[in-house]
């Protein structure tokens, strides 16, 4: 199965990935350039997961990257109250393009380890998912730094690659 990774810049979707692929965290992380490509694999299941850069310059390539996914993984910085209303607005920009219609979304608000972190029922509102009702929509909070319900991502991600292949 393929997945799309997407979010703003420093949402923390390139260390989702090193902490899915190897369980390592790290503070000094370099912004995506671009897109990088890797490929974990759970169980029996193999996940290709693109990795997209976040920045402004970058954000028109999103689109191009989650026609032929099994799902849309969105990751948000819940300890950013600033930057939510972009990162809402991206969001439903990205799924109003007619070639990403239906394809599942996962919204992973991210860095709960942060104090001032906003809640599930918070980040549901300020991202307006509520309003999402032509596609499967799920949502859990995480934190790369302390692994907190990787797990819980990890689980989705294999359901999902099951029930498309
Ligand atoms: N406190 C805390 N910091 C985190 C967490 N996850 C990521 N970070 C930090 O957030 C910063 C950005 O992380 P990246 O993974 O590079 O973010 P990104 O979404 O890939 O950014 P772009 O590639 O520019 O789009 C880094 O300094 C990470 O260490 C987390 O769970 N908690
Ligand atoms: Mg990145």
């Amino acid at each position: 199965m393929e997945l799309s990774l997407i979010g703003l810049q420093n949402a923390g979707k390139t260390s989702l990935v090193n902490v899915v692929a190897t369980g390592g965290y790290s503070e000094d992380m370099i912004p995506t350039v671009g897109f990088n490509m890797r490929k974990v694999t759970k169980g029996n299941v193999t996940i290709k997961l693109w990795d997209l850069g976040g920045q402004p310059r970058f954000r028109s390539m999103w689109e191009r990257y989650c026609r032929a996914v099994s799902a849309i993984v969105y990751v948000v910085d819940a300890a950013d109250p600033d930057n939510l209303s972009i990162s809402k607005s991206e969001l439903h920009d990205l799924l109003s393009k007619p070639s990403l219609s239906g394809i599942p979304l996962l919204v992973l608000g991210n860095k709960i380890d942060k104090p001032g972190a906003l809640s599930k029922p918070a980040l549901t509102e300020e991202m307006g998912l509520k309003s999402i009702t032509d596609r499967e929509v799920c949502c859990f909070m995480i934190s790369c730094k302390n692994s907190t319900n990787i797990d819980q991502v990890i689980d989705w991600l294999v359901k999902h690659s099951k029930s498309k292949s």
